[in-house]
Formats: C-alpha cells, sequence, structure tokens
C-alpha cells in the first residue's frame, strides 16, 4: 500500500488544529469561571467572620437566598454542557437537592420589603448597598408581583443603574444567558405601564425588551398585546393618521338591491376593501333608532364575552349592558330592519344571530378583539354553529356619543366616531372562511355620555339562503371596486 504522503500531512495538521482549538476554548472557560469566582466569593458569606449575624440582616439573607435560588442552578447547567469533570457534577448535583426554592426566596424579599416600608427606606439608601442589580431585579419582580408598582420601579431603576455601572452584562454572560438586560427593561416598562398605561417610556421599555429577548416567551406575549394597546389608545385619542382618499373612490349610492333601496338609496362610503370596511350613513331612520332603544332600555343586563368555547363570561375587558331585539318585541321593526340589512349586505339576518342592542355608560368600552370564532381552525369545537362563523358584523349606531366611544381599528389605523344613523360594516373572514386577524377592534371608552348601537353578527349561512348573485363577500367588494375606476 502506498500512502499518499501529503494527505497524511494534511490530516495530522488538522489534529494539531484542532487540539490547539480546544486548548483555547479550555482557557476561555478557565478565566470566565476563575473571574467569576473572585466575585461569587466576595458575595458569599463565608467571607464574613461572623456570618450568623451577618445573615440575620435580611437583605443579606436575600442575596444569598436569591444566588442560591437563581444563579447556582445556571452554573449546574453550565458545568453539564461544557462537560466538567465527573466528580464536580456529581456533587452539584448532590447540592442542588439543598438549594432554596421559590418560597424562600419570596419570604426573603418580603422581609427586605417590610424593612424598607417600618423604616421608609429608599432602595438607595447605603444600608442596602449590599444589594447588586439582579438582587435588585428580584426585589423588583417580587413587588410587580404584587401590584406594588411604585416600589417595584423603584428597585428596577436601581437595578438599572447598578447593571450599567457594574458591567455585569460581560462578566456573567455565557453563564447567566437569561439576559438579565431584556428582563430589567421588561419588568421596569411594565410596571411603568401598570401604573400608567399611556406612560409613552414604559412603552418604549417594553419594546427594547421585546428587541432584546425575542425568545422569551412571557416578554413577547406581554410586550405585543402592551404595544396593541398602545395603538387602541392611539386611535381612541384621534392619533392615527389622517388617510386623504378623494371621496369619489370611496362613496358611491347603493340601489340595486330592492325597492326600498331604489327609491331610497343607501350612501356607502367604503374605508378599506382589503379587509372590507364600509359605512352606511343615514341608513336607520329616527324611528326607527328610537324603536330599539324603546324596546330593550328596560331588559339590560351586562355583556358577556367568549375568549374560549363554552366559557362566556362578564369581564372589565366589556363594559357594557345589552338587550336582544327579536320578533317578539316589534316584529314590523325587526322586519324593516332585517330588509334593511338584507339591502346592504344582500344576507338574511334570520340565519345570523339575534340583534343586540348595546348601550355604553360613561367609560363603557369593549378592549380589542376580533369578532369571529375561528371555526376555520375549531371546526369541532363549534360544530354546534349550524350556521357557521360571523362573515360580517354591522354596528349601527344610535345616537351621537359627545365625547368618546369611536370603533377603532388599530391594524387598518382606522376609526369611525359614532354618527347616529349610521352603520358600519366590515367582513371578518378571509374568502376561504378563516378570520382575518386585521379586522381586530375595539370600542374606544365613552368620555362623555353615552354610547347605543346595535350589533348585528352575520353568518357565514346567512349568505347561502340568498341567491349567489346577491352574495356577500369581498367579491361584491372587487366588484364596486371595478365599477369605480
Ligand atoms: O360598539 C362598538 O363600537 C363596537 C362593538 C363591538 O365591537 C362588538 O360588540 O363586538
Ligand atoms: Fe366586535
Amino acid at each position: 500500500l502506498v500512502w499518499n504522503q501529503l494527505e497524511l500531512e494534511q490530516t495530522e495538521a488538522l489534529l494539531i488544529e484542532n487540539l490547539k482549538h480546544h486548548v483555547l476554548q479550555l482557557r476561555q472557560r478557565y478565566q470566565l469561571i476563575r473571574k467569576s469566582l473572585a466575585q461569587l466569593r466576595a458575595e458569599s458569606v463565608s467571607a464574613h467572620q461572623d456570618f450568623e449575624v451577618h445573615l440575620s440582616v435580611p437583605h443579606r439573607a436575600l442575596a444569598l437566598i436569591r444566588r442560591l435560588h437563581e444563579d447556582w442552578p445556571k452554573w449546574m447547567v453550565y458545568l453539564n454542557a461544557t462537560k466538567a469533570g465527573a466528580g464536580q457534577i456529581r456533587v452539584a448535583k448532590e447540592l442542588r437537592q439543598r438549594l432554596p426554592k421559590r418560597e424562600d426566596l419570596i419570604k426573603a424579599a418580603s422581609d427586605v420589603h417590610g424593612l424598607q416600608i417600618i423604616h421608609n427606606l429608599v432602595p438607595q439608601d447605603p444600608y442596602f448597598r449590599q444589594l447588586n442589580s439582579r438582587d435588585c431585579l428580584a426585589l423588583g419582580k417580587y413587588l410587580a408581583h404584587l401590584k406594588n408598582n411604585q416600589h417595584a420601579k423603584d428597585w428596577l431603576k436601581l437595578s438599572l443603574k447598578l447593571y450599567r455601572a457594574s458591567g455585569e452584562s460581560n462578566k456573567y454572560k455565557s453563564i447567566y444567558k437569561d439576559s438579565q438586560h431584556g428582563n430589567l427593561l421588561y419588568h421596569l416598562g411594565a410596571a411603568k405601564y401598570a401604573q400608567n398605561p399611556s406612560d409613552g417610556d414604559a412603552v418604549k421599555l417594553m419594546a427594547k425588551a421585546y428587541e432584546l429577548t425575542p425568545h422569551d416567551e412571557h416578554i413577547l406575549a406581554h410586550a405585543e398585546s402592551v404595544l396593541e394597546q398602545r395603538t387602541y389608545f392611539d386611535g381612541c385619542r384621534g392619533a392615527f393618521p389622517i388617510k386623504s382618499h378623494h371621496p369619489s373612490i370611496h362613496c358611491r349610492y347603493q340601489n340595486e338591491r330592492s325597492d326600498f333601496t331604489r327609491l331610497a338609496p343607501l350612501k356607502l362610503e367604503i374605508l378599506s376593501h382589503d379587509p372590507y370596511v364600509a359605512i352606511y350613513h343615514d341608513v336607520l331612520y329616527d324611528s326607527e333608532m328610537q324603536g330599539l332603544i324603546d324596546s330593550t332600555r328596560r331588559r339590560m343586563s351586562r355583556s358577556m364575552v367568549q375568549y374560549e368555547v363554552r366559557q362566556i363570561e362578564i369581564s372589565e375587558q366589556r363594559t357594557s349592558n345589552e338587550a336582544p331585539f327579536t320578533e317578539k318585541y316589534n316584529p314590523q321593526l325587526l322586519k324593516r330592519i332585517s330588509d334593511r340589512i338584507k339591502d346592504m349586505t344582500g344576507s338574511d339576518m334570520m340565519r345570523s344571530e339575534v340583534l343586540s342592542v348595546v348601550l355604553y355608560d360613561l367609560g363603557g368600552h369593549h378592549d380589542l378583539h376580533v369578532d369571529y370564532h375561528d371555526l376555520y381552525w375549531n371546526p369541532l369545537e363549534y360544530k354546534d354553529q349550524t350556521f357557521g362563523d360571523r362573515e360580517a358584523s354591522v354596528i349601527f349606531y344610535l345616537n351621537d356619543v359627545a365625547d368618546g366611544g369611536a370603533t377603532v381599528f388599530p391594524k387598518l389605523q382606522l376609526v369611525m366616531q359614532p354618527k347616529k344613523g349610521s352603520a358600519l360594516m366590515w367582513h371578518n373572514l378571509r374568502e376561504w372562511g378563516e378570520g382575518d386577524p386585521r379586522t381586530q377592534h375595539a370600542a374606544c371608552p365613552v368620555l362623555q355620555g353615552y354610547k347605543w348601537v346595535a350589533v348585528q353578527w352575520i353568518l357565514q349561512g346567512a349568505r347561502n339562503a340568498i341567491s349567489p348573485k346577491d352574495a356577500l363577500g369581498s367579491r361584491s367588494a372587487a366588484v364596486d371596486r371595478k365599477k369605480l375606476f
């Protein structure tokens, strides 16, 4: 056998390179652990002569418990991940059983906070000077959990200051991978937000945290909902950019559907083609609106929400009262409104949900939500819904609201201020029946006066009851569009 000498030499060079790489890695680890050890020793109680006296001070106990509860398990992971010596791993595993638990940390934090209150101390008090950034973060999280947002904020601010001053970010980077910085900003932002949802700083902090720790599910979910909530408030305040469309493109008469519309064409204004959102101006008569209010005002009860199948509940997210308006109260009026809805949408109200008259008092609102159940993805859970999902929503505004009470669509940057006699109509589903998240919307709090609306959800089955040419759907919107250009 003749060996290829060159190849062998190359192989040997690679082996040497590989070993060199291993040595480099070991050296890096060695340096990291050595630096950390010095720090850990300095923090540890055994460095103090009389450690029983030392530990009788609550904040020192907190620091110790926190280190053992939060930091040491991470060293354990580190030892495992870096395939440290089997002996060290075994010892660490045994010691792990003895580490303090969450309850211990909470008790320690509560002791420190108790002391803070009794002596009326600020976190910056020299008394607390031994607490490091991570200890302050633990206290901040504990207090935020108790909804003591002011104190949580104070501790988190100090934590951030210490974090920045100590360069802790670099020191423990590879071991404490939980992104202390992102966590800190998140908790500080969340505490500020809880105190004052319109605090712009709070939202900025949370957005930054979200950027730093995109993998953290907890931060992700909350930050997203806060940022969404924020755009909802922007909408309520009228801060969406003004859209300038030529009215002729967006407004037209709709007179093709019935005798009624031939005599009294509906005034249609299209706000968005995709998803389809439109306003019908002056679509109800005063007498009709008065009839709806008179029939329901003494039968009102608190509105419910349904976030899960078979779970309907009262919620602070929807603070209105409502009553159904059905055949038995005023059959003539129901027929008129039902015909009007058919003229507007081409759909049969009888195969939809019951028309509901809703009253929002001062402060009454309905937080961000979508109207569809998403039957498309959960067909089995809602198998009793014979007529399908909520294809379209129609909101009739029955009075002018003195201030507030707009319907906002943050994702579409659309706002509709209630106008007596008008109706807002939109399609909740995509053409293939899937819920369209862009239709997420909210009813802003009423700031002055009250707000009456009548809500009609049109189910998918209602459309099938009508001949296809009248079909509801973005198909007709698409036709509208072609006609217009
Ligand atoms: O009252 C409004 O403006 C919107 C109501 C609404 O979105 C609903 O009832 O689902
Ligand atoms: Fe809604």
